[in-house]
């Protein structure tokens, strides 16, 4: 995991190259990387989709996910970090701690994903490995230990020095399979050695027999510090440090070593929690191969050769090729005809598989994202779900002629499966299609990839913001929905209050005394949701709404659920009107980093961005300004960095929360 171009799939294909799976090297910079290998990630030399891979070192099975650094793309990380046990942050050794670097990190806290740092690009102008591992305390809050130090660095950067075993690594030939344990040279031996002692210090902190062997000025058995920085890493207390410069093929294989010594085994983990989907009551999932099988779904592809498979990570016990498989989310039966080890582009087919696994499942037809399997005929379990963030900006799309709309419907329904922060609906009064995504690249990816991978010819129209829909303060209505027209009437009636809340849309039931019996309370939910879908102000989604029912009547022989459906959402479009409803925009939080001289035009132009300057900082002799700015302000805005800075400005755009819209700009897109 890493920012854009800090090196994650060079570093991935150097893996594969050394642990045998490929035998010629790939590069991103020729498009011949096998972990990217949609078309246009070749073109692009950026990775979009993480492809899973497996790999064998030192006798130990090494699942790997590249991940995306771009932005646009954070799903991939947040189902990627959901399901693996560790991860490797790569970091450009010159930039240091680069903004999506922060937001990847602070994905991997919430998942309590073990790390190791990995500061790659050392052969690069301008890189500075104390610098890099500072930024990791000043921008990540991290507490990184260094297990080596470089020996030189540019392009004089001529290996590692390995603080555990206190010896130089060094590479002899370009291609760095062959490499070897030296004696530290004479002038690095002094830093060698503070840094070593830093080392045993930190590690100290959580070992007592180490500090007391430190103490007593006693060695301390290269066995025993290992066995400790593992316990460290395992427990989020240190990140190990590496380097290296993987395009040049320096230190991979050390930091094979240390994947292999540091970060988990699937049987190190504590039980993963799950619940029973009947009783609700909690369930301890153990990463044992006898326990009976419990795996979630993670990712869904169309692989080109194989058709549709299922990612899956298994949490506990073992399945065999041909078995059924329950989905607990939604209590169907699916079968698992195969079962697959990817490796990048090519595929090995296996005939079983055990708790620790990642694999591809074929067969599955109904299983999405994020929903949990076990096998037929054992208990129930649901794993806790992987969290998507909602997307932010709209296009409309358009299939060129009537003959291409089954095309279109097909590609829509492969791509919004295999992608959850992709959403598509039909807009009901232009009666087009929109599609709504993450950024802007995000959806000029899934155009291409309609009209590359499913042939369809499209007319694309103007990026668009996903706007949102609120209210401000408390409201109440009634909504009466009663047809006697002889026959069987229809009756419901409902009375509900609505107010804003902090986050998603709750429903509460507060009748008592079965003013409306039970069954009906469900359909008043549906309506009320479903009526959520569409705000009253410009048919937005609403959010933030708490909703009661406070009251209401039913009738013997008319009420109906259809009927208290209708009844809830006229109740709950007329609290809304009187609840002061109001619009609600994506703002994003915008990091620019440019040379001094630039940054007067960039402020000017963010200010009339209506853009909100959070701060500065400095940051090896550039300025960096953090500012909120919304994301109906932003589009284009790439360019305009570009022609203001003359292209020395970089910026990160990412979401950050959802804001009310100025009353002024209200109206405009409200009476447009
Ligand atoms: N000098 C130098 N360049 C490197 C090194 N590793 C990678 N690069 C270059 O950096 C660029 C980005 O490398 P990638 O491996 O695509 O980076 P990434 O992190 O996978 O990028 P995304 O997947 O797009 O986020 C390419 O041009 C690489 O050749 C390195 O060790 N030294």
């Amino acid at each position: 995991m890493a920012h854009i171009d800090a090196g994650k799939t060079t570093t991935t294909e150097r893996i594969l190259f050394y642990t045998g799976k490929k035998y010629k090297l790939g590069n991103v910079d020729d498009g011949t990387a096998t972990m990217d290998w949609m078309d246009q990630e070749k073109e692009r030399g950026i990775t979009i989709t993480s492809a899973a891979t497996t790999c064998f070192w030192r006798k130990h099975r090494i699942n790997i996910i590249d991940t995306p650094g771009h932005v646009d793309f954070t799903v991939e990380v947040e189902r990627s970090l959901r399901v693996l046990d560790g991860a490797i942050a790569v970091f450009d050794a010159q930039a240091g701690v680069e903004p999506q670097s922060e937001t990847v990190w602070r994905q991997a806290n919430k998942y309590h994903v073990p790390r190791i740092a990995f500061i790659n690009k050392m052969d690069k102008t301008g890189a500075d490995f104390n610098a890099a591992v500072q930024s990791m305390v000043d921008r990540l809050f991290a507490n990184p230990v260094p297990l080596q130090i470089p020996i030189g660095a540019e392009s004089e950067f001529d290996g590692v020095i390995d603080l555990v075993k206190m010896k130089a690594i060094r590479w002899y030939d370009p291609d760095g399979t062959e490499y070897g344990y030296e004696e530290i040279p004479d002038e690095l031996l002094e830093r060698a050695e503070e840094a070593h002692e830093d080392l045993i210090t930190h590690v100290a902190e959580f070992d007592e027999e180490i500090m007391e062997l430190y103490l007593a000025g006693e060695p301390i058995p290269e066995e025993r510090l290992k066995k400790a920085i593992r316990k460290g890493t395992l427990a989020n207390q240190i990140v190990p440090v590496l380097c290296g410069s993987a395009f040049k093929n320096r230190g991979v294989q050390p930091l094979l070593d240390a994947i292999v010594d540091y970060l988990p085994a699937p049987t190190d983990l504590p039980p993963v929690k799950g619940i029973d989907p009947d009783t609700q009551e909690e369930i301890d999932v153990r990463p044992d191969e006898n326990d009976p099988f419990v795996g979630m779904a993670f990712k869904i592809m169309v692989d080109p050769h194989v058709g549709k498979v299922t990612f899956v990570r298994v949490y506990s016990g073992s399945l065999t090729k041909g078995s059924y498989v329950v989905n607990c989310n939604k209590g169907i039966k699916e079968r698992v005809s195969r079962l697959l080890f990817m490796h990048a582009n090519q595929r090995e087919e296996i005939d079983y598989i055990r708790a620790g696994d990642i694999v591809a499942m074929v067969g599955m037809k109904n299983t999405m994202t994020g929903e949990t399997i076990v096998a037929d005929g054992t208990r129930k379990v649901l794993l806790e779900k992987i969290e998507f963030p909602e997307p932010v900006i709209s296009i409309a799309i358009e299939a060129a002629s009537k003959n291409e709309l089954p095309k279109l419907s097909k590609a829509l329904q492969a791509l919004t499966e295999e992608d959850p922060s992709l959403k598509t609906f039909v807009d009901p009064e232009t009666n087009e299609t929109i599609l709504s995504g993450m950024g802007e690249l995000h959806l000029e990816v899934v155009v291409e990839r309609i009209k590359r991978e499913f042939n369809v010819n499209l007319r694309v129209g103007h990026p668009q913001v996903s706007y949102r829909e609120t209210v401000k303060q408390e409201a109440t209505a009634e909504g009466k929905y009663i047809r006697q027209s002889g026959g069987r009437g229809q009756y419901g009636h409902v009375v509900l209050k609505i107010e804003p809340s902090k986050d998603g849309i709750s429903f509460e039931d507060k009748t008592a005394g079965g003013v409306i019996p039970k069954e009906f309370i469900s359909a008043i939910e549906a309506g009320v949701k479903e009526a959520a879908l569409s705000g009253v102000l410009a048919g937005y989604p609403m959010v933030n709404l708490k909703i009661s029912l406070l009251d209401g009547s039913y009738h013997e022989v008319d009420s109906s659920e259809m009927a208290f459906k209708i009844a809830a959402s006229m109740a709950f479009r007329d609290a809304c009107r009187k609840a002061k409803p109001t619009l609600l925009e994506p703002i994003m939080s915008v990091e620019l980093t440019s040379p001094e001289e630039y940054l007067g035009d960039l402020i000017a132009d963010l200010n009339s961005r209506r853009a909100r300057i959070e701060g500065f900082e400095n940051k090896a002799g550039l300025r960096i300004v953090k500012a909120h700015v919304p994301l109906s302000e932003l589009f284009g805005y790439a360019t305009v960095v570009r022609s203001l800075s003359q292209g020395r400005a970089t910026h990160v755009i990412q979401f950050s929360h959802y804001a009310e819209v100025p009353e002024k700009v209200a109206e405009k897109i409200l009476g447009s």
